[in-house]
């Protein structure tokens, strides 16, 4: 059978639809077809894309392209990594997808552009400004600010300055932290009290250049992880989603069912941690100092079987020795991976790891080290969490 040349057959890397000639299309979905002067033919799996600054918003990029598609893409970057490393590709599941309008943290900025000022996401691949007037992936109670918060920047913001608005949704609500601002004076202060109040905002800071201070924290701010409530730092690490975070939590208690004692390295706050504590030993690994207080403070008061460690795992990873007592280890490492870790993991009596990766291509080196030590990748289940973007994540479950 011979195929369409002009066809497009799938989505590269960087969301480009390719065709079977080999060509690459930007905004083309698979199934559709490119004419001689490159118009783009919908086919099939070509949707409507739902929000109006598509495409030039650089935070979603794939709109055009509906469910299916998105789930075969987010599986083709974990085959695609795996193959590169020469490794086979195991069982890929089906992947999680957060649904629209659920994104719990995201950092907007903010200027000033003649007589207006800008609030929104930086365009695809530039420095340029889209003022955010409708999003899709914002949590509404996050997005219910973006206008505000334009008022508010038209009253703090210097002519020439570029604001960082870094948004969380905590248990209380939005915890907002604003840098690139001075805000001297009673009528700044009044601005900021003003924002706080209406807008029924948990906690206020500000970084003026000599770190966060709070200048508005009615009660303490959490964030509620495995049914704990745990003081939440300024900018800490979350799950994007709330939807993306059960489903990591849920594969991980899957993979690490019956394991007694577990490590979780790259802890964080505890996401996974506090999820496995009430039914096994954890030990907690993470090198960021506050997170790992606020879950120490977290897991003493509940009296949860949970030891936490604040160590570098980069310069120390844990030895074989250390990883003795451990049937189990969950692994959630930054984009970079955990090569170092890998290599001391491929050594040990481990049986079962729970790999969380936000970087296919470091899993996948870090896979071959634990394959070189006799690990087997048994499945992936590909994450979506950053819906309509080329950003894909995954939980693996890798024994002996
Ligand atoms: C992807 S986040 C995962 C956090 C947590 N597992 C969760 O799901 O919320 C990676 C974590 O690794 C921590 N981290 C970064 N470099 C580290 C290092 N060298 N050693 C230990 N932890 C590190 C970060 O502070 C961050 O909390």
């Amino acid at each position: 059978m011979t195929v369409d040349p002009s066809l497009i057959l799938r989505l590269a890397g960087r969301g480009d639809g390719v065709t079977a000639d080999g060509r690459h299309v930007p905004l083309a979905a698979p199934g559709d077809s490119i004419g001689a002067d490159g118009t783009i033919f919908a086919g099939p799996h070509h949707q409507t894309p739902p929000c109006r600054h598509y495409p030039r918003c650089g935070g979603c990029q794939l709109q055009h392209v509906d469910d299916d598609s998105y789930a075969k893409f987010l599986r083709d970057r974990v085959a695609a990594a795996l193959t590169a490393q020469k490794l086979p590709v195991p069982d890929i599941l089906e992947p999680h997808l957060s649904p629209p309008n659920s994104r719990r943290r995201a950092t907007l900025k903010a200027m000033r552009l003649g007589g207006s000022v800008l609030v929104g996401f930086n365009e695809g691949r530039s420095h340029k400004l889209v003022d955010v007037r409708q999003c899709t992936i914002l949590h509404p109670a996050l997005f219910a600010l973006v206008a505000p918060l334009r008022k508010l920047m038209g009253q703090l913001l210097g002519r020439r300055s570029l604001a960082t608005i870094q948004l969380t949704l905590a248990d209380q609500g939005a915890d907002v932290l604003i840098s690139g601002v001075e805000a001297d004076g009673l009528e700044a202060h009044d601005a900021l009290h003003e924002f706080a109040a209406t807008n029924r905002i948990a906690r206020l800071t500000l970084d003026e250049g000599h770190g966060p201070e709070d200048r508005w924290a009615p009660e303490p701010v959490t964030i509620t992880l495995g049914g704990v409530p745990v003081p939440l730092p300024h900018a800490s690490f979350l799950q994007a989603t709330k939807e993306g975070e059960d489903a990591l939590v849920q594969s991980v208690q899957q993979i690490l069912e019956g394991a007694s004692d577990v490590a979780d390295l790259f802890a964080g706050l505890g996401t996974f941690a506090l999820a496995l504590a009430p039914g096994s030993h954890v030990l907690a690994v993470e090198a960021a100092r506050d997170p790992i207080l606020a879950l120490r403070r977290a897991a003493n008061l509940r009296q949860l079987p949970l030891i936490c460690d604040h160590r570098d795992l980069y310069r120390r990873p844990l030895t074989v020795q250390d990883l003795k007592p451990f049937a189990g280890v969950v692994i959630d490492p930054p984009r970079a991976g955990a090569e170092e870790q890998a290599k001391t993991l491929a050594q040990s009596d481990v049986s079962v790891i729970a790999y969380v990766s936000c970087n296919p291509q470091s899993f996948a080196r870090d896979m071959q080290i634990l394959g070189s030590g006799g690990y087997h990748l048994q499945w992936v289940r590909p994450v979506g969490q950053f819906r309509w973007s080329t950003h894909t994540e995954l939980v693996a479950r890798i024994s002996r």
